[in-house]
């Protein structure tokens, strides 16, 4: 793995008495694509709370490297607003002041906005707003784009055309992505690594092509199975179920929450 630019050693996070997140230890390296898979419950909401600050982890540390930006579960757009203006709130906490507020480069890279620059965002579909989170978010000119939920709710082909940006992003600009899933199929297929967290432990993480690949991960998180000597892109009989999420809003900076959590630039 590359120098990290989001390290998470020993992150336990408790609501009221219950253990959401109980040591966890992940690390996003420069320009990777990351996947973190888990069922409902298993803490992944919890996880992206404690990276973006807004959860004071028990115990554990959290070191950001450089700018981390959100796309969050649910997009949250500000509905009345223009697209334009969405992306512009993405760009509060660019240091670049005036010049960061620019939303010219997000037009060039996700073209599909430009068309759209004056609609109000809520009145957009769930695959366009999707891609103006991801507008805003890249308005913090951030070195990891952490993306909650990316297909939530979302056609195939639109979850294709999002992922399609994400990957350029991360081969011409250099972005890391942690990718947060519901959707191991999409997430495994995405990724260089993978983390599987189950009940606010992380369960097994490694190459994503070896966790397709995992009796334990094919069963429990792709809806199928492999059958003896069957890979799953060599043939053997899968069965993947569908699962669907989406994300919107940003985070921006170097940062995390308080107590235990370290922005190192
Ligand atoms: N505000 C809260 N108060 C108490 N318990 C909570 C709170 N938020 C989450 N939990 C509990 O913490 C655990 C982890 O929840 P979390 O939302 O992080 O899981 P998740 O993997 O994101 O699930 P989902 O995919 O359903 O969104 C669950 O047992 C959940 O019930």
């Amino acid at each position: 793995m590359s120098r990290p630019v989001v390290e998470v050693t020993g992150l336990t996070v408790r609501y009221a008495g219950a253990t959401a997140l109980d040591g966890v230890d992940l690390a996003v390296g420069e320009g990777e694509l990351v996947a973190l898979i888990g069922a409902n419950g298993a803490g992944k909401s919890t996880l992206v709370k404690a990276l973006s600050g807004l959860l004071r982890p028990h115990a554990g540390t959290i070191t950001v490297r450089g700018r981390l930006a959100q796309v969050p579960e649910g997009r949250e757009m500000f509905g009345d607003l223009t697209v334009d203006d969405n992306l512009r709130l993405g760009g509060w906490r660019n240091p670049e002041g005036r010049r960061g507020r620019d939303t010219s480069p997000i037009y060039e890279l996700l073209p599909e906005l430009s068309d759209l620059r004056r609609r109000r965002a809520g009145s957009l579909s769930g695959g366009q707003q999707q891609m103006v989170a991801i507008g805003r978010a890249l308005m913090a000119r951030p070195d990891i784009l952490v993306v909650d939920e990316l297909s939530l709710g979302l056609a195939p082909l639109v979850v294709t055309t999002l992922v399609g940006h994400l990957r350029t992003l991360n081969t011409e600009r250099g972005l890391a992505v942690l990718l947060i899933e519901q959707n191991a199929r999409l997430a495994l297929d995405m990724c260089e690594r993978a983390y599987v967290l189950e009940t606010g432990r992380i369960a097994l993480h490694g190459a994503a092509k070896d966790l397709a690949r995992d009796p334990q991960v094919t069963a429990a998180y792709l809806g199928g199975h492999v059958e003896a000597g069957g890979g799953l892109e060599a043939g053997g009989h899968v069965e993947v179920g569908g699962g669907q999420e989406a994300g919107g809003r940003l985070e921006a900076g170097g940062h995390a929450s308080g107590g235990h959590v370290e922005a190192a630039t």
